[in-house]
């Protein structure tokens, strides 16, 4: 995490296979561990979840692979034994030499048989301890079947550390992995229990302490974050005594023309719920003309003499603009978007504004490289990601989280690469990955709300990337209360309880 940011609850962490290598090290190193017991203490973790998941389990299949996730299955095998289960372990390669897993192998009594001859019986529990954090490449074959015949017989499956199959850093089924109801980490989650499909493959999932200590990261500065209130209530706007409607911000939003000004509306009633002071839709006389139908509390300013950056900036205390939505006009939102960023306004650039730069991103990213905090927000979905960022996004190579933070690298923005796991990435090299999302808020309009929400924040003052996670968050909540068949419109509507502190925490 960067220096300028207010401290985040290191639980929230997030760790990379590689940082959670380092992490194992550093606790043998400095933090008066062995291999051999953290192992122990994920077996213990396991056995715990078995028992209590299934309280007078009879029979436990444990499938061990060759490495260390391997090593935690013998162990977990040698405890369920020694609490009278009717273990049978089926092992896939031999331990190498020496190794905590070889160790974990020595010390555990049970009679190993090959993994292809994995039977299983109905209902029967499995713990997958296949493979781990350590898999980069498809499941050998001989996995996969055993896989297949747990799910064929219905096993209620356990998964140590990842379903085996799924890669950790990106949560991609490299091949034969299939859904766990339980998995069990250690230390805290890898971006693969977040991203998609890896999220659904992991059924519940539970943290497990091995015993590393968490000074850890006083050394290793966590950069990466499971999103939630935690990682930026701090900065989360607070209501003050003394304030006006326009100490508390300003935000406006672009409309687009006559037919299509929903979307500006969307977002200016975002940001009146996120909290901003003074909302004020700029757009030319016929575009407002509509607007003047639909809208009570939110400004209305005509630009008919320009692309409307003389308006914008005659706007008292403006903290925020939007700027894609509905807005069509490519030639305009270009100019448009390039004078927004020689000017104190911060720029939330979504949907069209962003499709705007498709032939030219780099013109974009050159106006947004300022010394300093960034000044531009982008908020594409897939394809308008495709647009803006092509090589990363056909980049096979890279997970969504590597795709988000090369693309805000790139274009010195906060990037909030939309979907089911959306990832919200800053220049500075943070990212938060967000699970609240639902099916709800795949709905015309949905962004035009998020945009707002986000602009809402910042013009309030919160820093760019903790208004872009909070928004995100929100969103989420907001989708969940609306429930299936919502339309953005509800989406407004349901957003008050999830804008306010103390609501959300009474949640
Ligand atoms: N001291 C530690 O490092 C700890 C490790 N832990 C466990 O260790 C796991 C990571 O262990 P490893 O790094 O050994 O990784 P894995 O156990 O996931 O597997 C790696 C082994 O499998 C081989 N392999 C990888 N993909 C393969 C494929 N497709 N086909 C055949 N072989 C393949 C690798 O060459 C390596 O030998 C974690 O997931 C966790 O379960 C825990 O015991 C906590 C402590
Ligand atoms: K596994």
């Amino acid at each position: 995490m960067s220096n300028q940011r207010e401290p985040v609850p290191h639980r929230i962490a997030v760790l990379t296979c590689g940082h959670m290598g380092q992490a194992d090290n550093w606790a043998i190193r400095h933090g008066g561990q062995t291999g051999i017991r953290l192992m122990e203490n994920a077996a213990t973790a396991v056995c715990d979840v078995t028992l209590a998941r299934f309280p007078g389990v009879r029979v436990v299949h444990v499938l061990c692979g060759p490495g260390n996730n391997g090593g935690d299955g013998f162990a977990a095998a040698r405890l369920l034994k020694e609490v009278g289960c009717d273990v049978r372990v089926w092992s896939l390669g031999e331990p190498r030499p020496e190794s905590d897993a070889a160790l974990a192998k020595a010390a555990c009594s049970a009679r190993f048989r090959p993994v292809a001859d994995f039977t299983p019986e109905d209902g029967d529990v499995v713990i997958d301890a296949l493979f781990g954090a350590g898999l980069t490449r498809r499941l050998p074959d001989v996995a996969i079947k055993a896989l297949e015949k747990a799910v064929a017989a219905r096993c209620r499956i356990i998964a140590v550390d990842l379903p085996s199959g799924v890669n950790g850093d990106s949560g991609i089924n490299l091949g034969g992995a299939v859904g766990a109801d339980e998995t069990v980490t250690f230390f805290r989650k890898k971006p693969g229990h977040l991203l998609l499909p890896g999220r659904n493959l992991c059924g519940a999932i539970t943290i497990a302490d091995i015993g590393i200590p968490s000074r850890f990261f006083d050394i290793e500065k966590p950069m990466l974050f499971e999103n939630g209130p935690d990682l930026w209530q701090k900065t989360f706007p607070r209501a003050k005594e003394d304030q006006h409607k326009y100490s508390r911000g300003h935000v406006a939003v672009f409309s687009g023309p006559r037919y299509a000004t929903g979307a500006a509306r969307l977002s200016a009633m975002a940001a009146q719920r996120a909290g901003a002071g003074a909302v004020t839709i700029l757009g030319d006389a016929a575009a407002l003309d509509i607007h003047a139908a639909h809208v009570t509390s939110i400004m209305l300013r005509e630009t008919s003499h320009d692309d409307g950056l003389d308006e914008l900036l005659r706007l008292k205390r403006c903290g925020a603009c939007v700027l894609g939505p509905g807005f069509g006009n490519e030639g305009r939102a270009r100019r448009l978007a390039l004078g927004v960023l020689g000017e104190p306004p911060v720029l939330v650039l979504d949907a069209d504004g962003i499709t705007a730069f498709s032939d030219a991103p780099s013109e974009l990213f050159e106006a947004a490289r300022k010394p300093g905090q960034s000044r531009l927000i982008l908020t594409p979905h897939a394809g308008e990601f495709a647009r803006l960022f092509p090589d990363l996004a056909d980049n096979g190579q890279l997970s969504k989280l590597g795709k988000a933070l090369k693309a805000a690298e790139r274009s010195s923005a906060v990037v909030v690469y939309k979907g089911s796991d959306t990832v919200i990435a800053s220049p500075d090299g943070c990212a938060a990955i967000n699970v609240n999302g639902t099916p709800s808020l795949a709905t015309a309009g949905s962004g035009d709300v998020l945009a707002g929400l986000v602009a809402g924040f910042v013009c309030q003052g919160m820093p760019l990337w903790e208004a872009a996670c909070a928004a995100v968050w929100v969103h989420g909540e907001a989708g969940r209360a609306a429930g299936g068949h919502a339309v953005a419109e509800d989406l407004v509507d349901v957003l008050r309880p999830f804008t306010r502190i103390s609501s959300w925490r009474a949640a």
